[in-house]
């Protein structure tokens, strides 16, 4: 994810884009755009038919009425009922054909627009989904939710309505001045001249709408992505009194959002008005300067009532038309932005050629690895580690030497910028993803929990894993007789009232599921703080279980864990310090030594 390129969701902060990012832009949603139509070429074929044939049909009516009122009358004085009954008859079968095909292009229509959403609706969570936690690290949840939700009822809304209104309305005037060409000429040089302030209305109103739509937009997204962030920590805003703030600041946005739409009403309040008059004065124009004409005798009265009936429907779908502008710009940038997560590429790939590896024997190899995040600052200078196969270590070290970033570099939730990692001698950059999430597991301090039940959520670590295989790992854990007290045990919903877990039970629950998944490295990073010292010396025998038989690497602030280690790293600023087994080290001058020491104390 680059802040300097408009590639993937670079750009999305910016609006100060060159001609040719703004094109580069452009083109990426209209690639979305056309992948997304593709499927409904068919569909969207007949959809255009059926709207041509409804709309010449609706527009067929007032040229009836003229050869019903011309023809027809004269000839019904004279006894022939013949000509009368067909205008009659004609305008019946024009208005219902015109009814049945409307109906028809809706329903066609909401289906081609349902079909798309949905696809774009997968394809947004799919790939969001993948990208990798780099991204999401950078990219708020205010914002993933938006393009999810506000972004898609954009295009939903433009899909549902605005652009079938646009087509039919095109078509319709379109028509209606064709008619009234061929009807009479000199009513349609006026519609013609009428266009002429018509244009300019509607292009002062596109400029003006553009920049306040705009600025409503963005009005709005601030809104969402303040509101998500105050409830997504809403602890730390409840523990810290930031009410008050927050307040102060969603009402600042509030407002903003507010003043940017009375502003959009004010210009729709000049744009409407501008329209009824415009169309009024067109339509009494034709009708004055047609009267003088049907005197002369140069038109009919039929066709002088059919040019007045189709100079004022003429006008009719403007209002519509323009507010498609409003639904198209938002739309527009709505799909700009989803183009730019679907641009995104994960940035720990998948192999193209993946290796497969059975069954891992746990032998975890950094060789002249370097790594820095993304803002560039090196992490880990230079590192190389050999661990063997079996071996449990403990990762010891202050607070930002890089514990977590390494644990997350055997995770493979990050690749290094430099040199290799690699399990059992393959890269992992090589490796199947599928070997390499069964091969490794990773047991954080957050253990979360997704709604479902307890026996779901240990699942996880085993999806056809029968619930006698689901106890066997909760009691290698310790943690089966607190589910069994659990109200409905492990059928308790862990989302509802009443199934509500302890942080320390959730780190059993995810101690149980790391355990079903029977990883040939488990890594623990932090993953016994949240439990109380009963719980913890608890886990300390269910970890002699857990770690058994594989290689472990535990990140621990405590250095109860650090017992059960066979070796134990110390590191600073990315740096291995001190390397051995916990009574050497112990029994030495070093780092880890008075870390052990001062331990001690504080337990005295
Ligand atoms: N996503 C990130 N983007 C940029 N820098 C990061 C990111 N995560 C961590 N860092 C930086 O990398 C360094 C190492 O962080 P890391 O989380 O690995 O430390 P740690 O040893 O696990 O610390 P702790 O014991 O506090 O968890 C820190 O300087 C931190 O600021």
């Amino acid at each position: 994810m680059s802040q300097t390129t408009v590639s993937g969701v670079g750009g999305e902060e910016r609006d100060d884009f060159t001609r040719a990012e703004s094109q580069q832009i452009r083109e990426r949603s209209l690639r979305l755009l056309g992948s997304l139509l593709r499927p409904e070429r068919s569909r969207l074929l007949v959809s255009l038919v059926v709207v041509v044939i409804s709309t010449a049909a609706q527009v067929a009516g007032p040229a009836l009425i003229a050869f019903g009122i011309d023809s027809g009358l004269p000839a019904l004085l004279a006894n022939d009922w013949m000509p009368v009954a067909l205008a009659g008859v004609a305008y019946l079968l024009a208005g219902i054909v015109g009814a049945v095909l409307i109906s028809w292009f809706t329903v066609l229509t909401a289906r081609i627009s349902q079909a798309i959403l949905l696809d774009l609706r997968k394809r947004v969570f799919v790939q969001t989904q993948k990208l990798s936690l780099e991204f999401h690290e950078t990219y708020t949840s205010g914002r993933i939710i938006s393009r999810q939700t506000s972004d898609l009822d954009s295009i939903r809304e433009l899909l549902d309505s605005g652009i079938n209104q646009l087509v039919q309305g095109l078509l319709y005037m379109l028509f209606i001045g064709i008619a009234l060409f061929a009807l009479d000429w000199a009513s349609g040089v006026i519609l013609v001249v009428s266009l002429v302030p018509l244009l300019i209305l509607t292009r002062w109103f596109q400029l003006r709408s553009q920049k306040m739509f705009r600025l409503t937009r963005v009005a709005s997204a601030k809104l969402i992505v303040k509101f998500v962030e105050t409830m997504t920590g809403i602890r730390a805003v409840q523990a810290f009194r930031t009410e008050k703030s927050n307040d102060a600041e969603f009402n600042g946005l509030t407002e903003d959002y507010r003043s940017a739409n009375a502003r959009v009403i004010r210009l729709f309040g000049i744009f409407d008005p501008g329209l009824v008059l415009i169309g009024n004065v067109t339509v009494a124009v034709v009708l004055l300067v047609g009267a003088f004409r049907v005197i002369d005798g140069q038109v009919a009265v039929g066709v002088l009532l059919a040019a007045v009936l189709y100079t004022r429907r003429f006008f009719d779908p403007m209002e519509e038309m323009a507010m498609f502008y409003n639904s198209y710009q938002s739309a527009a940038a709505a799909l700009e932005k989803i183009s730019g997560v679907l641009e995104e590429q994960p940035s720990v790939p998948d192999p193209v050629k993946p290796v497969d590896l059975w069954s891992s024997t746990g032998a975890v190899d950094f060789d002249d690895v370097q790594f820095s995040y993304q803002n560039g600052r090196v992490v880990l200078p230079n590192f190389s580690l050999r661990i063997p196969s079996g071996q449990t270590i403990a990762l010891v070290g202050s607070t930002g030497a890089g514990k977590s970033t390494l644990a997350k570099l055997i995770s493979r939730f990050y690749d290094p910028s430099e040199g290799r990692l690699t399990l059992d001698g393959i890269d992992l950059r090589d490796l199947h993803p599928k070997d390499l999430r069964r091969a490794i597991v990773m047991v954080t301090q957050e253990a979360y929990l997704f709604s479902g039940t307890v026996a779901d959520n240990i699942a996880i670590g085993k999806p056809d894993a029968s619930i006698d295989e689901i106890i066997a790992a909760t009691k290698a854990v310790g943690a089966h007789d607190f589910i069994e007290n659990l109200p409905n045990g492990y059928e308790t919903d862990v989302n509802k009232r009443g199934g509500r877990v302890s942080a320390g039970q959730r780190q059993l629950i995810s101690f149980a599921r790391a355990f079903l998944a029977d990883p040939a490295v488990l890594i623990l990073d932090e993953a016994t703080a949240s439990l109380d010292i009963p719980s913890e010396r608890l886990v300390q025998d269910a970890l002699q279980t857990l770690l058994a038989d594989r290689t472990a690497i535990i990140i621990a602030h405590r250095l109860s864990t650090v017992a059960i280690a066979d070796r134990v790293l110390v590191m600073e600023h990315g740096i291995i310090v001190e390397d051995g087994s916990p009574a050497d080290l112990i029994a030495g001058t070093g780092r880890f030594a008075q870390l052990h020491a001062s331990w001690r104390q504080s337990l005295v």
